[in-house]
Parts: C-alpha cells; structure tokens; sequence
C-alpha cells in the first residue's frame, strides 16, 4: 500500500488559514487516523501530512503586513501584496509582475452582471453565511482544504523536477495544472490495474504456498477465528489491533493463493478485514460491507482512507459578476494563495491558504464566487445548458449548481430552481440574489410533481437527495446512520424522481432534449440501478456521452445484477482516484414518445390515469408497465402525500384497508 500510496496523488493537506498578522500560519489538520495514534487515549489522531501542507504554506503563505487591526482585508500594505504576489507566482523571473495575471487563462470574457448592490446593501451579512444549511456545495472552508493532486515522484533523479515543479506562475499555471491532472489520471489508471490484477490474482486456492508451520505466508498472523472476532467487537479501543489487522488481511487477501492459511477460507479473512474496518474507521457494519465491495481490497481500504481527509477547498467563479483571473486576482490581493482546479473547468479555483475567511470576503459577498466542491460543477458541465433556454433544477438548495446554471445561460431564458424543502429554498434564494442570477424561479413542490405543475423543459438536472456515501468526508455521521430501509426508500425515490425528470423534458426541444441525473452518492442502488430502471421504464430515453473527460465507468454488472450495457456511459467519481467527493453523473438523451399504430380515445384516457401523469393525448409509450405507480409505488406516494400534508397541519384520516 506504501508504494501505491507513493505513485497516486498526494493525499490532501488541510486548507490553512494565515494568521491576521501574517507572520505565523494557523494550520488546520485533517487527520488520517491510522497514522498518529493518540498515546492517551488509544484512539488514532489526526495528523497534518508533512508533505504539502508544511511546503505549500510556506512557498505560498503571505507575507504582507497589516497595516491596522481592523477586519483583516481592508488594509493589507500594497509592498506586502507584491511579494506575497510574487511569492506564489515566483518562477525566479524577476521580470515576473501582477501584469502576468492577464495571461491566466480563462475563456469566459461574459460582461459582467450589474453588482446587485440595492440587494447587498439590505441583507445582513449573517443572512448570506449559508455555510451551515449547505453542507455540500458550501464546505466548511477554515477547517478543511487540500493541495492538489500532484503525482509525488519516488526517485532523487526527480527532486530536481520537483523544485521546479514549485515554481507556478501565472502563466504556466494552467499547463502545470493541466499536467498534473494527467499525470493523476495516468498514476489513477496504473493504479487501478494493479488492484484489478492483484484482485484476480486472489481467490485461486490451487496454487497456494504455505510456510513450515502451514500457515502460508501471513508474516506470522494469525486469523482470529470466528469467536474471538465476536468477542473482539465488544473491546473498545483496540485500535491499534484493528489497524494491524485491516493491513495483514489486505496484504494476505491481495494474494491469497500464496499468502493465505491453508485451514482458513477467503471469506474468513474478509469477515475479519469488514469488522476491523467498521471499528477503525467508525461505520456500522452495514454501510462498511455495501461501500468495501465497490472495489478490489487494497483499494477499498484506500477509499476508507481517504474519507477521513477532507477534500479541497473550491470556488467557483460567478461569470455574471466576474472574470476567473479578476477573481483570482483580487483574492491573491487578499493573501489568498489559489491555483485553478483543472483543465476541465474554466471557472474552478482551489484555495489552499487564505488570510481571510474565504466565505466572508467582499468578493463572497458581492457574489463574485461560489464556495462549491469541485465535484458539484460535474453535472452542470454535463448538462451544458445554452441561453434562451428553458431548464429544470428539479432537486435544486442550496442552488450551488442552480447558480452555475444561471450562469452559462448568461442571464437568458429561464432556470426553475425547484427544491421540496421550503427551509431549504431560502438559501437557494439568498445565494440566487448574492450571484446576480435574473432568470430563476424558485418554486418548493416535491419532484415528483413535476410534469404536472410544468414541463416541456430543454433540460432537467435531477441533483437527487441521496445517502450522500460520496461525502462523508463532509459528513462523518453517514458512517453509522444509514441503515438498508434508508437506501431501500432513497433508491425509491430517486426511481420516481427520474421518471418524473423525463416526462418533464421537452423531446422536441430544438437546442435540448437531455436529462442529467447526479448523486453525491457511490453506491449501485441509488445509481447505475436508477439509471438501468429509468432505460427500462422509458423506451424513448437513451444514455449519452456526458462529456465530462475523466470519471470511472459506471458499472454494467455488479454482485449478480446486470444492468443495460450503455450505463457504462455513465461516470463515477471517488476520493481516493479524483481528489474530489464521491459523485455519479448520467446523461439521457430524451427521444418523442413512439406512436402507438391505433389508439382509441378511450385507452388513451386509460393510459394517461393509470401513469398519474399528463402525458400528452396520443402519445404512447412502447412498453405497457412504463409508469412507476404500480401497487407498490403507490403505498410510498400516498405515505408521502400524507406527511405533505401533515407538514401543512391538514389532518389525514387513514385509509381503510381493503378488506381480504
Ligand atoms: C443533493 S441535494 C441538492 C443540492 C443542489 N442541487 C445544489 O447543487 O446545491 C438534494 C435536494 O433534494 C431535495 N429533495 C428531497 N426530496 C425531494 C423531492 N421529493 N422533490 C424535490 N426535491 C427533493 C432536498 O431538499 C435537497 O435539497
């Protein structure tokens, strides 16, 4: 695991934030339990990783003086912001200037947005720090950011390299980016095939190889048995024993055939590698075995592994408001060390140190950005709306990916922001002012309204409420709340939601036509299982190409289920490949429903009742059994309708069970 840990991307360091005076860092660590054990108590602590935190901060911390002790942002000596400028850009050039930030490469020359400053002047600051209620797009930023990834060279021959791949400037940025992205993919891909190889090695008894005392190659371990596994789960804090076992049972499962205990079976060590896992990292044993079995051994304990880290700081730039290198400038300005994201976005910037609290900047409030993860840019780059169009944010607070919507429609058409949660929709609403955006609609109906409250849309983003097993370096508490009726119900209600997502979109749309459906979930049943249910149940949908150039295929067969070959099109993301929160993006292509040969009136009607929905007089779906409303969808709706109600006050009498 050490070698492989060493040829993947750096894993990420906490975002820093600088101290107001400027001369001493506070460094925020993230922790990797296994690392750092806390003697005290026996539980591992969190550790800053040496590498990257330590040499970001002080290759890139400012180093500009206060002028006075007001809020930090204000009064920053202009000599201290040149070499602070020149600090992280410093390609030992002398000729280097802030001029250079024109070279910073960025293809959105849009006007400007009128600053909606009426607006700003009115709100109190408290009303737009939304980082509370939005715990996926607006990521705590003193607490958690990350360097990028950043392949790490194993040979001395490569440190020369390494120094100067620390000389960023302005104008090699974008390419150094764009380098170390391949470069991850590469070492992403090598990796990979490894643990595919190594998985396929594993399992083939025949060939096994045991040592003088018939206990294979274990390094002297020895596999609790079955009882003393049992009596192990009652032992609180035996941290240290768990950590040791998850890595002999990773490294003997990774070869078992040579390494495995003649009298023992792979099973067996798998037993003991989920328990471990569940009490190191904290999961109940449920979700612990559901998210191991999404990837061979040793890359299973590295998705563990690296949701105890938290993921990159990112911003994204509001084009309404501003230009990326006038954002970037302004915030180096403030002593905000950033770099862009990747080649893949032209409006992503990663803050890996800033002096100012990066969601309290005037440049936050006068919503020239977005505090955003870099996965929730995904399925909007996926969705590619135009303007003048006519789109649907179905499942939409706190409208991260709304706004970004907005935006690459400059301003035209119109978005419906729409989310079921009315609490919800008031920082949608607050971050729709902050942005500048004019053409949304916030409206509060459950999705599964939708075509009924409107439709013919051009595309429809469906952001599903999912498990969020995608983020839980965000949000640890999924480890244990998340039972199997909880993704039983959720896999459900993302089945009707997509339905209703389709129905919604306008086929004969001139400039659309497409769905994106996107969870910042990893699991099957909320993804390739929605998706290969939504080809199923509509004929006149088709996945797509979704544009997006890097993202794991999604999955065509997993434990048993085979699922229609194009979900392949689909792509999954991961924490521990991409850097970035666990996330799934579909892209359909909705095709006019075809017309049944000869139709009466009459079964028309019938149809269009029994699908609950209007679909439009005369149009047919080719399969019979295409809406979800069948007995069993319909306990779930009426439940559904009656918590709305309740929400409201409405008392429900219950209804009264068909007598058998
Ligand atoms: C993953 S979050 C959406 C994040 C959002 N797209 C963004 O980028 O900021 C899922 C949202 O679905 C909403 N939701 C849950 N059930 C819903 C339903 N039946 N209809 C519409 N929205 C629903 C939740 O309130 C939640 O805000």
């Amino acid at each position: 695991m050490g070698r492989r840990a060493k040829n993947k991307q750096g894993p990420p360091a906490p975002y820093v934030e600088v101290k107001q005076d400027f001369e001493t860092t506070t460094r925020r660590s993230g922790g990797k339990r296994k690392q750092n054990v806390d003697s005290a108590n026996g539980r591992p602590a969190k550790k800053v990783k040496p590498d990257g935190v330590v040499k970001n901060a002080g290759k890139k911390s400012g180093k500009g003086k206060k002028t006075d002790d007001g809020d930090g942002w204000e009064d920053v000596e202009d000599s201290g912001l040149k070499s602070q400028t020149r600090a992280l850009f410093d390609n030992s050039d002398d000729e280097e200037s802030l001029e250079d930030l024109a070279e910073f490469d960025d293809d959105d020359d849009d006007e400007l947005g009128e600053a909606d400053d009426e607006f700003l002047s009115k709100v109190p600051k408290s009303a737009l720090d939304l980082e509370s209620s939005d715990s996926e797009d607006e990521p705590e930023p003193k607490k958690k950011n990350a360097k990028p990834p950043k392949p790490s060279s194993s040979s001395d021959e490569d440190s020369a390299s390494d120094s100067d791949e620390e000389r960023v400037t302005l104008a090699n940025m974008e390419a150094k980016a764009r380098a170390l992205d391949e470069q991850a993919a590469l070492d992403a891909e090598a990796e990979a095939e490894e643990l595919r190889q190594a998985a396929e090695g594993a399992g083939d008894e025949d060939d096994f190889e045991m040592d003088e005392a018939g206990e294979g190659d274990g390094d002297g371990f020895v596999l609790p048995t079955a009882e003393e596994r049992e009596a192990q789960k009652g032992v609180a804090g035996d941290i240290h024993g768990a950590q040791r076992r998850i890595q002999q049972c990773a490294r003997i499962l990774g070869n078992f055939k040579k390494l495995g205990a003649r009298d023992r079976s792979r099973s067996e060590y798998i037993a003991q590698l989920l328990a471990d896992i569940a009490s190191y990292y904290g999961y109940n044993d449920y979700l612990a075995e559901k998210l191991f079995h999404l990837f061979p051994v040793l890359e299973a304990i590295e998705f563990f592994e690296a949701n105890e880290v938290p993921r990159p700081v990112t911003i994204r730039t509001n084009t309404l408001r501003t230009r990326r290198k006038d954002l970037a400038q302004a915030l180096i300005n403030r002593g905000v060390n950033l770099e862009p994201i990747g080649k893949w976005t032209n409006v992503g910037l990663q803050v890996f140190e800033s002096s100012v609290p990066i969601g309290a900047t005037p440049e936050y409030l006068a919503g020239h950005y977005m505090l955003q993860a870099a996965s929730s840019f995904l399925p909007v780059v996926a969705l590619q709306p135009v303007p003048n169009e006519r789109v649907l944010d179905m499942a939409s607070a706190p409208g991260g990916k709304t706004t970004y919507i907005s935006a690459l429609m400059q301003n035209t058409g119109v978005v419906f922001a729409n989310d079921s949660n009315k609490a919800r929709t008031k920082s949608l609403t607050a971050n729709v002012h902050r942005l500048g955006c004019k053409n949304v609609v916030v409206c509060s109906y459950d999705g599964r309204e939708f075509p009924k409250v409107m439709g013919g849309f051009d595309r429809v983003l469906l952001d599903a409420p999912c498990s969020g097993t995608g983020v839980i370096s965000k949000d640890a508490s999924v480890k244990v709340n998340k039972t199997p009726r909880d993704f039983m119900l959720l896999s459900h209600l993302q089945k009707q939601l997509i339905l209703c997502a389709i129905d919604s979109v306008n086929p004969d749309s001139k400039t659309g036509g497409y769905l994106v459906y996107s969870t910042c979930s990893v699991t099957v049943e909320e993804n390739e299982a929605v998706v290969d249910y939504a080809l199923r149940k509509r004929p006149n949908v088709k996945l797509v190409e979704t544009g997006l150039e890097f993202g794991r295929e999604g999955f065509t067969k997993y434990r048993g289920k085979t699922f229609n070959s194009k979900v392949s099109l689909t792509r999954r993301f991961y924490p521990h490949v991409h850097n970035m929160d666990g996330f799934y993006v579909a892209k359909f292509k909705v095709e006019r429903v075809a017309k049944k040969p000869a139709s009466s009136d009459d079964e028309d009607d019938k149809k269009t009742k029994k699908n609950g929905k209007s679909t439009p007089k005369g149009d047919e779906y080719e399969d019979e059994d295409v809406g979800f409303n069948s007995e069993e969808d319909e306990k779930y709706i009426e439940a559904s309708k009656i918590r709305h109600l309740k929400s409201k006050g409405i008392r429900v009498k219950p209804k009264a069970k068909p007598s058998s």
